[in-house]
C-alpha cells in the first residue's frame, strides 16, 4: 500500500477561490480536478487564507498537497519561494513513471514549425532520462554542417526530404530518444513507418501563437516561410496557414495530441503563459493515456 506524503506549497494569486486551486501564476502549476488524477495528486486542502493589502491586493493561500509516494522523494514541507518547484517535481515524477512503461521506446514529437518540439523535447528527454535529438540538426550534420535553409536553396526541398527520411530511419533504430522532428516529416508515409517504432506526439499550437514565436526570431532560418515581402509575422502566419491546411490530417495521425488551446482552456490561462515544462508534463500524461489505451497497461488511478 502506498504511503501518503504531504507538502505545503505557497500560492499567490488574485483569484484563487475556496473550491478550486487551478492556476499557474508566478510559476505555480494549476491543478484542476482532472489533472489531479493525471498527476496522481491525491488531494489538495486549503489550510490558510490571508489577505494582503498592498497596491495590488492579493490573497495568499497556503495549501497542502497530498500525493502518493513510496519513499521520501516528496519535497519536504517548507515555506518561501516555490517558483516552478511544483511543476518540476511533478514532471520528474511523471517522467520516471512513464519511462518505466515505455520500455525504451522513442518519442517522436511532430508539429508545425515553432510548435516547441525542440524546447519541449529537451525538457521531456531529461524527465525520461532519454537522449534528445533534433532531426533537422541530424540532417545538417549528415550534410557537413550546411543549414536547412542552405540545403533547401542549393538542392531543393525534395533532396532535403530524402535526407530527413533517412535520418528518421536511422533514429528509429535507436532506443531511449526524444526526437524533435522537422515540421514536414508527416507528409511522407514512409516516415510514419519509421516513427511507429516509437510513440508519436503532436504538439498542436494555434497558428497565431506559432507566427508570433517565429516572428520573434525571424523567418530567415525557415525556407518555407521566408517570402520576399511582408513583415515577419505576416510571412510566418500566411506560410503556416497554407502548410497547416495540407498537413492537419497527417498531424492528427499521431498516437497522442497535446493541444495548447485545450490546456489553456482547461487552466484558464493564455497560451503564452503555458510553460514548456507544463507542456512536457502534458506530453507525458498523453503518452501514458495512449499506452494505457493500447497496451492495456494497468495503472492505479485515484478515484
Ligand atoms: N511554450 C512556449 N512558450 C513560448 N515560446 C516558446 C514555447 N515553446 C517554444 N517557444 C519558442 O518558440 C520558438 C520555436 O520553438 P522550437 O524551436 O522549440 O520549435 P520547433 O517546433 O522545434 O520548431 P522547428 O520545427 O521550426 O525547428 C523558440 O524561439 C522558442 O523559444
Ligand atoms: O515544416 C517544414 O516543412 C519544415 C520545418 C523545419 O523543421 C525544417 O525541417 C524545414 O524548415 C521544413
Amino acid at each position: 500500500m502506498e504511503a501518503t506524503c504531504g507538502t505545503t506549497l505557497q500560492f499567490a494569486s488574485p483569484w484563487i477561490g475556496s473550491e478550486k486551486i487551478e492556476g499557474r501564476l508566478n510559476g505555480f502549476l494549476r491543478v484542476s480536478q482532472r489533472r489531479r488524477k493525471d498527476y496522481r495528486l491525491k488531494s489538495i486542502h486549503f489550510t490558510e487564507f490571508q489577505w494582503r493589502t498592498e497596491s495590488t491586493p492579493r490573497r495568499r493561500v497556503s495549501s497542502s498537497v497530498s500525493h502518493p509516494c513510496n519513499d521520501s522523494q516528496a519535497p519536504a514541507p517548507q515555506s518561501g519561494n516555490f517558483h516552478s518547484f511544483d511543476e518540476n517535481w511533478l514532471l520528474k515524477r511523471k517522467g520516471e513513471e512513464v519511462a518505466s512503461y515505455l520500455n525504451g521506446r522513442c518519442i517522436f514529437l511532430v508539429g508545425m514549425m515553432g510548435s516547441g518540439k525542440t524546447t519541449v523535447g529537451k525538457i521531456l528527454s531529461e524527465a525520461l532520462a532519454y537522449s534528445f535529438v533534433d532531426s533537422d540538426k541530424y540532417v545538417e550534420e549528415s550534410l557537413g554542417g550546411s543549414t536547412v535553409a542552405q540545403i533547401f536553396k542549393k538542392f531543393g526541398e525534395s533532396f532535403f526530404r530524402d535526407y530527413e527520411s533517412e535520418a528518421l530511419r536511422n533514429l528509429s533504430l535507436m532506443p531511449r530518444q526524444v526526437v524533435a522532428t522537422g515540421g514536414g516529416v508527416v507528409i511522407r508515409p514512409i516516415n510514419w513507418e519509421y516513427m511507429k517504432e516509437g510513440v508519436t506526439v503532436y504538439l498542436d499550437v494555434p497558428l497565431d501563437a506559432l507566427a508570433r514565436r517565429i516572428a520573434a526570431v525571424g523567418t530567415g532560418s525557415r525556407p518555407l516561410l521566408d517570402f520576399d515581402s511582408g513583415d515577419a509575422y505576416t510571412k510566418a502566419f500566411m506560410g503556416l496557414f497554407t502548410l497547416s491546411k495540407k498537413r492537419e490530417h497527417a498531424y492528427a495521425s499521431a498516437d497522442a495530441t497535446v493541444s495548447l488551446q485545450y490546456i489553456a482552456a482547461d487552466l484558464g490561462l493564455d497560451i503564452s503563459d503555458i510553460t514548456p515544462t507544463a507542456i512536457a508534463l502534458e506530453v507525458l500524461v498523453q503518452i501514458e493515456n495512449f499506452l494505457q489505451r493500447n497496451n492495456g497497461m494497468s495503472i492505479q488511478m485515484f478515484p
